[in-house]
């Protein structure tokens, strides 16, 4: 009885090397018919036992190489013989290139690494005898150089403590009422606006440019400055009780404050029209001094709170921490309303707000 076995041992370098053959150079398989009857010696059948019916059809004769073995045969004796082939060659070529191409690159690396080097200390010298600043512990922002504050630097988390953060737009009344508020429901009043403003006129602070900057142009002062001023002015009050006035102006910043510091209880938003506040506005101007209370400013002001601090509101609200006052009735009624809400903060279960019904603000 005959049956076929492969001839072609498959093997790893085989399919490697049998895409590279054209096409007509590639073998069919071929089968080496062997015998499974006894040889007719008697001795057992053996796979080297090749039938004589089947022995010339055969595309390898076996162990002798002949005139008309392919390239695939010569290819397979190579491999069988472990003489290097083609591909095998074809890789150890790439390798050796890759190799080259490696350690010149990195070669030019560290040549580029190393001039960048020079100029970025060539800058810090320079940095560092135009302003005074270290330039690895200062910040530049807006063409202005400032050291860099770290929070992290004077940790202050508070225990057991009651913030409320007062927001509203641009003269919404957040400073006059929260100064009556903190007198009467015994609060430290701290006007986020106020400590930078005192910041800014402190003799020898080096954020008076950068503070005078960005409220001129009526931005948000970079964070760190105003919680590192809020968290000096909380300390040295000594106080757990605080309405935090004007601030959070983003919604990082109060994420980052409640996370650092401590939670908000309550949010008390003071809302009037634009036509109101630029009016309370420029007649404040008259008189206060303020850099930013000028037409050009107050515009400005008006767009930041709408697209940076409105949000802050609006979060707050959906988490049912917040309660809006129409602030564009007289001082009196405004804080008619401001009070009964104190009035009932301390009485209310602590995750609540306190349930006042306050008048809608005019839209
Ligand atoms: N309810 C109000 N009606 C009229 N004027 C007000 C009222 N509340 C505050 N003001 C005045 O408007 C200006 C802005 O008020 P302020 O409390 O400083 O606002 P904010 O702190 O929100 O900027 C101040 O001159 C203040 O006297
Ligand atoms: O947390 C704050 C609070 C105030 N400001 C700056 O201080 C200015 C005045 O803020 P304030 O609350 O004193 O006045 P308002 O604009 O609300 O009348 C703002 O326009 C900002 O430039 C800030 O950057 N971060």
């Amino acid at each position: 009885m005959l049956k076929p076995q492969l001839a072609i041992r498959p093997s790893f370098l085989t399919h490697l090397g049998r895409p590279l053959l054209p096409r007509h150079l590639r073998p069919t398989l071929a089968f080496t018919p062997y015998s499974t009857d006894r040889q007719p010696d008697g001795s057992p059948p053996s796979s080297s036992y090749v039938h004589p019916k089947v022995q010339k059809s055969s595309t390898y004769s076996q162990n002798q190489p002949s005139h008309s073995q392919t390239a695939w045969d010569r290819f397979q004796d190579r491999i069988k013989h472990r003489l290097p082939t083609f591909p095998a060659f074809l890789g150890a070529a790439s390798l050796i290139t890759s190799l080259i191409y490696l350690q010149y690159s990195s070669s030019q690396n560290v040549e580029r690494n190393r001039d960048q080097q020079r100029r970025m200390d060539a800058t810090k010298e320079k940095i560092y005898e135009d302003t005074g600043l270290h330039p690895d512990d200062s910040i530049e922002l807006h063409g202005l150089r400032f050291p860099k504050v770290k929070p992290e630097d004077s940790p202050f988390t508070l225990d057991n403590c009651t913030v409320v953060f007062v927001l509203g737009g641009p003269g919404a009344g957040k400073g006059t009422q929260s100064a009556r508020l903190a007198k009467e429901f015994n609060y430290v009043h701290l006007s986020a606006g106020d400590l930078l403003r005192e910041e800014q006129t402190r003799p020898g602070s080096p954020y008076a440019d950068l503070i005078n900057w960005f409220i001129r142009e009526g931005k948000i002062v970079p964070f760190e400055v105003t919680i590192t001023l809020l968290r000096e002015a909380m300390k040295r009050s000594g106080s757990n009780k605080f309405l935090v006035d004007g601030f959070p102006r983003t919604l990082p910043q109060g994420e980052e404050f409640e996370k650092a510091v401590c939670p908000a209880r309550l949010v008390i938003n003071f809302e009037a029209n634009e036509e109101v506040l630029e009016s309370r506005l420029l007649k404040r101007g008259e008189t206060s001094g303020r850099a930013d209370d000028n037409i050009e400013s107050i515009k400005k002001r008006f767009r930041t709170f709408v697209m940076s601090t409105y949000p802050v509101i609006t979060h707050y609200m959906q988490a049912d921490k917040c309660i809006t006052i129409d602030s564009s009735r007289p001082v009196d009624e405004v804080y008619a309303d401001a009070r009964r809400i104190f009035s009932k903060l301390e009485h209310a279960h602590p995750t609540e707000k306190p349930k006042v019904e306050v008048p809608a603000a005019a839209s």
